[in-house]
């Protein structure tokens, strides 16, 4: 449970090292929290996620996958809310090439917090929750209702979270009109903020072919199919994009097509030539790109390698919608101007992987993915992911102003 004030409070509730922000301390003990995969221990984000703002409500979406939804009415709830979305879940570690345990949200002398999910996305949780409670403490009320909302399992697929969450009726009753969710860090001055993401498909193709003794030249075998064709299809397609990635001056890795082999199976025997190869790619695709025929592409790849030939796809997004950033839309408008307040320069960008922000967008809702770390090297799912104590406490104060900003954005014709 997290107090009412600025006090640490997650997880056991460790006192807060001398002189240190009360608010660098609550981040630290969230990040001790071993929301990891494969096993993510969900157990105390049930506990903790409450501040008492208005209600709270928890929705086991699926079993054993909970998420928790705090909201602060606004002063006219009829209108659009404004949903602060986060997931709890965080990438595995390979601990051996880690400073420090990547669980003990070591601090070193500069101020930098070694921890998974330090940048992806814990810092946003607790950024969020803390610009509440300070907005709170000062007697703001806001005009629009604002939803803090926590979800796991977004670093799988988000199956067992956003994705089936928002068909949920409870999630329509939110009345969500904006959303924010999470960005990526800029090692420069700027900002990033993402209005789009690239369709991720992740696809298995099946290569069969003759089998026999591998002391000879068997014709049409499996490993010809998928090494000839298969592969070397993918992999020219992959040079051709990060050649045109490389040569644009305008171009950033959302804007070109990913290629990644990242599996291979078949064989059983040194000496028996297998019945059947299976290799898999991670493709990400620009919103901009025709996903009919990109699928045609890849199915002539599978016919040049042979009528039997297959594929199937363990995650195919379909959905190519875009949040406006024109000067004339009041949700950018608002967060724009807000930044700009604040002296922050904005890069906007297509957001190269994937968030919980493609189920938001794909039901007609905008979203910008934002997490406010300027100054900041990207190492989210890296080793020794960081991020400096100040740019944190910076982040609060972003969201200090950026929340009663949007709260605020007057009510449309078509709103009550
Ligand atoms: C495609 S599921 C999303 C998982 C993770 N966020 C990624 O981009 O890989
Ligand atoms: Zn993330
Ligand atoms: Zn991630």
């Amino acid at each position: 449970m997290l107090p009412d004030k600025d006090g640490p409070g997650v997880g056991g509730g460790q006192s807060s090292p001398e002189g240190e922000d009360p608010s660098v301390s609550l981040f630290r003990d969230y990040l001790r929290l071993k929301t990891v995969h494969p096993e993510p221990d969900y157990g105390e984000i049930q506990k903790c996620s409450s501040v008492p703002i208005c209600r709270s409500l928890s929705l086991q979406v699926c079993p054993g996958r909970v998420v928790s939804i705090m909201t602060w009415e606004g002063t006219n709830p009829s209108l659009k809310s404004i949903l602060l979305n986060s997931h709890t879940d965080v990438v595995p570690v390979f601990q051996e090439h880690w400073k420090y345990d990547a669980f003990s949200a070591f601090k070193d002398a500069e101020g930098n917090i070694y921890a998974r999910g330090s940048q992806d996305m814990k810092c946003v949780t607790i950024q969020y929750i803390q610009a509440v409670r300070r907005l709170k403490a000062e007697g703001w009320k806001p005009m629009r209702t604002v939803h803090l909302m926590f979800v796991p399992d977004e670093e799988v697929g988000g199956h067992k979270g956003m994705e089936t969450f928002v068909k949920h009726p409870e999630f329509q009753k939110l009345n969500i009109g904006f959303a924010l969710d999470e960005g990526l860090a800029n090692p420069g001055e700027p900002f990033t903020v993402f209005y789009g993401e690239r369709n991720p498909w992740w696809i298995t193709v099946h290569c069969p072919g003759s089998p026999g003794h591998g002391s000879r030249f068997v014709e049409n075998t499996a490993a010809e199919k998928l090494v000839s064709v298969i592969i070397n299809s993918f992999l020219d397609f992959r040079e051709k994009e990060k050649h045109r990635l490389n040569t644009s001056e305008c171009f950033t890795l959302g804007d070109v097509t990913t290629v990644n082999m990242t599996m291979v199976k078949g064989g059983v025997a040194y000496n028996v030539i297998p019945a059947e190869m299976d290799v898999s790619f991670d493709l990400r695709i620009p919103p901009t790109v025709n996903l009919q025929e990109f699928e045609r592409q890849i199915k002539q790849w599978c016919k040049e390698a042979g009528e039997d030939v297959t594929y199937e796809f363990a995650q195919k997004h379909m959905n190519q919608n875009v949040t406006s950033t024109e000067e004339n839309d009041p949700w950018w408008s608002t967060f724009s101007a807000a930044c700009k307040a604040m002296n922050m320069t904005l890069e906007k960008e297509i957001f190269p992987a994937a968030t919980d922000s493609r189920f938001i967008r794909a039901v007609g809702i905008p979203a910008i993915g934002f997490s406010p770390m300027n100054r900041t090297p990207i190492l989210l799912h890296d080793h020794n992911e960081y991020l400096n104590e100040q740019v944190f406490l910076k982040g609060i104060s972003v969201y200090e102003r950026l929340i009663p900003a949007l709260a605020s954005v007057p009510a449309f014709p078509d709103e009550a």
